[in-house]
């Protein structure tokens, strides 16, 4: 993980680029002011249960907010999994196999732990005012999903940077927004925006850059089986989209050794 302040950083006032640049950050903030979590799907939320205003997981299943809390998932889903082995012609009651079920739920229940966080919780305030204007980035996040076409893992890392503007992010909260994003049912392409657009929605910063490699297990145990292929996948906003050389100095610091 690292910080990089580098002398020859550019922002969008040196470049002269500001006015584009706070359009296309507009236009970022039009698609945030719609939607209460990042990415989430845009369905009218149903309930009005006390205390669960703010649940991505249930707005994003749809769900009038029943059963109360995820754990109360887990009787269903050990059944869906029990009926799952027996479709496998394997006995469910056999020594080994007698708490495989509730194993697998709770494991898919962290696998998707991502649902049941929210960005505010998550950053817990830790948003400091710094006179800071030059790049920020961490790399190497170990990310770990699951593909939503197979439910298999795929996995990688995430390389995240900004332009502060007046405000930067406590660097841990970099990787805990790759978690919640990271731990639902996924494809790259979308895990990459969401990382990036909750990165502007909690710092307001004069760009955001993501990049990810990831390695599809869906891709490597199965169909095309090809174990050497990686994703690459990157969402560039404001000031990284408008500016080549603010992009070419976060890849230089994202990508290089
Ligand atoms: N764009 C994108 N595609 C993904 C991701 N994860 C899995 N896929 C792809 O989803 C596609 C699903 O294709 P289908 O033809 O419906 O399913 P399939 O028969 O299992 O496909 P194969 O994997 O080619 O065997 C595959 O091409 C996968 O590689 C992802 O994160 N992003």
């Amino acid at each position: 993980m690292m910080t990089s302040t580098n002398g020859s950083a550019c922002t969008s006032n040196q470049h002269g680029k500001k006015n584009k640049c706070n359009q296309m950050l507009q236009r970022t903030w039009d698609y945030l002011e719609d939607g209460e979590a990042p990415g989430t799907p845009r369905t009218p939320r149903t309930s009005t249960t006390p205390g669960h205003e703010k649940c991505t997981f249930h707005h994003d299943l749809e769900l009038d907010h029943k059963p109360p809390t995820r754990e109360a998932l887990i009787p269903e889903m050990s059944r869906s999994y029990r009926l799952l082995l027996g479709s496998l012609g394997e006995n469910p009651d056999r020594q080994g196999l007698l708490k495989t079920p509730e194993r697998a739920a709770k494991a898919m229940l962290f696998f998707t732990k991502g649902y049941d966080q929210n960005l505010e919780e998550v950053l817990n305030d830790a948003i400091f005012d710094e006179d800071h204007d030059e790049m920020v980035v961490v790399k190497d996040i170990e990310m770990f999903s699951m593909c939503e076409h197979h439910l298999v893992p795929f996995y990688g890392k995430v390389s995240i940077g900004y332009l502060p503007s007046g405000k930067v992010l406590g660097l841990s909260k970099l990787a805990r927004i790759v978690e919640i994003f990271s731990r639902r049912l996924q494809v790259q392409e979308r895990l990459t925006k969401q990382i990036a657009v909750a990165v502007l929605k909690a710092v307001q910063p004069n760009g955001v850059a993501v990049i990810i490699e990831g390695t599809h297990m869906c891709m490597v145990m199965r169909g095309v089986q090809k174990i050497n292929s990686k994703t690459v996948t990157s969402t560039m906003l404001g000031v990284f989209r408008d500016d080549q050389r603010t992009r070419e100095e976060f890849l230089k610091l994202a990508l290089g050794n």
